[in-house]
């Protein structure tokens, strides 16, 4: 494979739209990736000649220790990184290191959401405003953000806090204003970084709780990353990472996403 590690520049064509007939096939599709970070003898092979296939739909626990890889993994899903070699294809649009920055960003924007261990919210913005965010960079009109704002915080719960700013929130209540943050756009996938790192058990339940609500009633694939073997026994699919290679693919039936692999 050609080392593939920057942006080409190149206008890829556009992504597919939600909607459109991407509906059908795979959600992420890794061709022998692999992501060296640094040069020479100071080189790490964080990910080594991966290849898997997530189907749409699918609730996969990305499993592994510490430094296996797991988040080198969500960030070229994500197409926040590119790979040092291989193809990475979301929803059948072109392999990532061809689409330029511009359609890179449109890809994220309309079809993933993020969720990260310390939420990451803006602490000077409302709920309102945090869910709003991604419906602005979409270049929505203000009535359509409104609603779709409202909507995404009734699905978790937090319609009433609307108002308030992250600080007077629990961890578990920013996570939730996180969840809501991913989803309203209605992306087709959800990128979840240890979501429930920072909660306590019942919390970070909770959490997974409105994860697989997400995937089941609207067919959005989660791949969440995990070092907690409670937490990936909960997905339908386990992609286990050792040194920076898959190294365990195990599906469960009965699991979030278990039916629809
Ligand atoms: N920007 C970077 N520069 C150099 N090395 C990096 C960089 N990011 C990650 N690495 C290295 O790549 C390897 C994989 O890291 P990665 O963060 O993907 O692992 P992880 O499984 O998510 O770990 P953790 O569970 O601790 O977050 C590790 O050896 C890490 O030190």
């Amino acid at each position: 494979m050609p080392a593939t590690g920057s942006w080409s520049g190149a206008v890829a064509a556009e992504p597919s739209s939600p909607g459109a007939s991407h509906r059908q096939g795979a959600a992420l599709v890794f061709s022998g990736v692999s992501k060296i970070y640094g040069q020479g003898a100071s080189a790490v092979h964080a990910l080594d000649n991966v290849d898997l296939t997530i189907a749409r739909g699918e609730f996969v626990a990305i499993y592994g220790r510490s430094g296996s890889g797991k988040s080198t993994f969500l960030n070229l899903a994500g197409a926040l990184d590119l790979p040092t070699a291989g193809a990475v294809t979301v929803f059948g649009a072109p392999p990532t290191h061809t689409l330029s920055r511009a359609d890179a960003a449109r890809l994220r924007n309309r079809q993933i959401g993020f969720i990260f261990q310390q939420y990451n919210l803006f602490a000077r913005f409302t709920v309102a405003e945090n869910v709003e965010t991604p419906l602005v960079y979409a270049g929505l009109g203000a009535a359509d953000r409104s609603r779709k704002v409202r909507e995404a915080l009734a699905l978790v719960g937090l319609e009433e806090l609307a108002a308030r700013r992250p600080a007077e929130l629990s961890g578990g209540q920013q996570q939730r204003v996180a969840v809501a943050r991913a989803i309203v756009t209605g992306p087709d996938m959800v990128l979840a970084d240890e979501p429930t790192g920072a909660l306590d058990d019942d919390t970070g339940g909770a959490i997974l709780d409105h994860l697989q609500s997400i995937n089941r009633t609207l067919g959005v694939s989660v791949a969440l990353v995990t070092h907690d073997p409670g937490i990936a026994e909960r997905a339908g699919r386990v992609l286990t990472f050792r040194n920076g290679r898959l190294d365990g693919d195990e599906r469960r039936s009965g699991a979030y996403g278990g039916e629809s692999t």
